[in-house]
């Protein structure tokens, strides 16, 4: 598969993104293989003196499962949640992020640097170019928020972690192309927490440059999880193409717009087709009208779990005696009553495969596993506390990545739906 990259522009300042900010100094060199620290879960829940768990932040934080390698780092909490300036994007209610004429380029690795930056506004980090589905859940999660372009999901994370942006709001799984690995990998790679998530209904649109016919074209282009929310429907709209994978929706149609591609389509947004300016060939193709696409949003700091509405945790784990581990810890869960809302499994980088040697059969080599779940409670519970104590048993690493809000917005299907 051709990757084509949106925008380079690797000398881009970010004195662009944030005019009154102060031009950055020169990156210097990231290190994302930090070792894994094992984490101990049962001291992370301490109950205070009255038997209830610690409510105030500093309890909350000494307590968290991934304090081994947290930043010192000041929370700022400078959200806001007035009415901005909303308009349809897409079919969604979500803000004009950015003047169409004046289209912040994405952060590029070599942009990134430890200088902190102040604004008045939250800085929220998402990986595309703008008219991405993911800035218009950053909008949708932040509303007000100056939205960061970021060329890779790593950049988005690392732009948190330097204090260049204060959120990153990330795809983590779509109800058609089901979940975005790499989200998950860099979850456990990086020290960030989840704090919230948006899901955001994803309604896709055929682009093309004006005057181009459905007939001329011989290729889509689109991020590979557009592509597979449209497979069938590109086929059923009997269009003989190849497909190709982009770094992200809008950067595909920003891509035919930039090099005066007439066989070439995108799948991408009617946000996208306004900034690029294309014409939508077919309005509503993803293979679903329920297309909806789940994003986390992450911080240097955890929230506060709390028990007034209902929340979400969401854990990682691995066992070195390998997957027989899983029916004991769903087990923990279950005995509980607590529902799982999600589970994945990934491989275990470090150590991908066991061998099990029985001298009669020969050698077993066994894939070794991540377990990622999701789980609907809040760590404020005590049956929450109880079931990762238990799970802590069970398993050799076990990280709690965010105890967080559940988006409970009401179901509004895309636009034409
Ligand atoms: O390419 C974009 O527009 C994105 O925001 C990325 C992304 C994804 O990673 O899944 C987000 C939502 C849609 O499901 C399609 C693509």
């Amino acid at each position: 598969m051709q990757t084509i990259s949106p925008s380079p522009n690797p000398t881009l300042s970010l004195k662009s993104l944030f005019s009154d900010h102060k031009p950055l100094i020169r990156a210097r060199p990231y290190s994302s293989n930090r070792a894994l620290k094992r984490v101990v879960v049962q001291c992370v829940y301490r109950r205070d003196s009255s038997g209830g768990v610690g409510s105030n932040r500093a309890d909350w934080q000494s307590s968290c499962a991934i304090l081994a390698s947290k930043v010192v780092s000041q929370q700022q909490d400078t959200e806001k949640t007035g009415n901005a300036d909303i308009t349809a994007v897409n079919g969604h209610k979500t803000l004009d992020l950015v003047p169409i004429d004046s289209l912040p380029k994405p952060l590029t690795i070599t942009d990134l640097s430890p200088a902190p930056m102040h604004g008045a506004q939250l800085r929220v980090a998402y990986q595309g170019v703008p008219g991405a589905y993911s800035e218009a859940a950053a909008g949708k999660a932040y509303p007000n928020c100056d939205a960061i372009p970021c060329d890779q999901f790593e950049v988005a994370f690392q732009a948190v972690e330097l204090w260049i942006a204060d959120r990153a709001v990330l795809p983590v799984e779509n109800s058609l192309g089901g979940s975005i690995h790499r989200n998950y990998d860099l979850l456990l790679r990086h020290r960030l927490h989840i704090v919230g998530e948006v899901q955001l209904p994803v309604h896709h649109c055929l682009l093309a440059l004006p005057g181009v016919r459905k007939e001329y074209l011989t290729r889509v282009i689109s991020h590979p999880q557009a592509l597979s929310q449209c497979e069938l429907t590109i086929t059923k709209l009997g269009l003989n193409v190849a497909r190709e994978a982009v770094d992200d929706t809008a950067g595909a149609a920003e891509f035919i717009a930039n090099n005066n591609l007439r066989d070439t389509a995108a799948i991408a947004s009617a946000r996208a087709a306004d900034l690029y300016g294309l014409q939508i060939l077919a309005d509503g193709i993803q293979d679903d009208s329920s297309n909806v696409t789940r994003f986390v949003m992450l911080a240097r700091e955890p929230i506060i779990p709390r028990t007034d509405r209902p929340f979400k945790t969401s854990i990682v784990f691995a066992h070195d005696k390998g997957t027989s581990v899983l029916f004991k810890v769903l087990s923990a869960f279950a005995f509980r009553n607590i529902s799982l809302t999600k589970i994945e499994s990934r491989p275990h980088r470090n150590s991908p495969i066991r061998l099990v040697d029985d001298a009669n059969v020969g050698t077993a080599k066994h894939f070794e596993y991540m377990f990622y779940v999701d789980f609907e409670a809040s760590m404020a519970e005590s049956r929450a506390q109880n079931a990762l104590a238990e799970v802590q048993e069970f398993t050799s690493f076990l990280r709690v990545l965010g105890s967080y809000p559940m988006d409970m917005t009401p179901w509004c299907p895309s636009r034409g739906d």
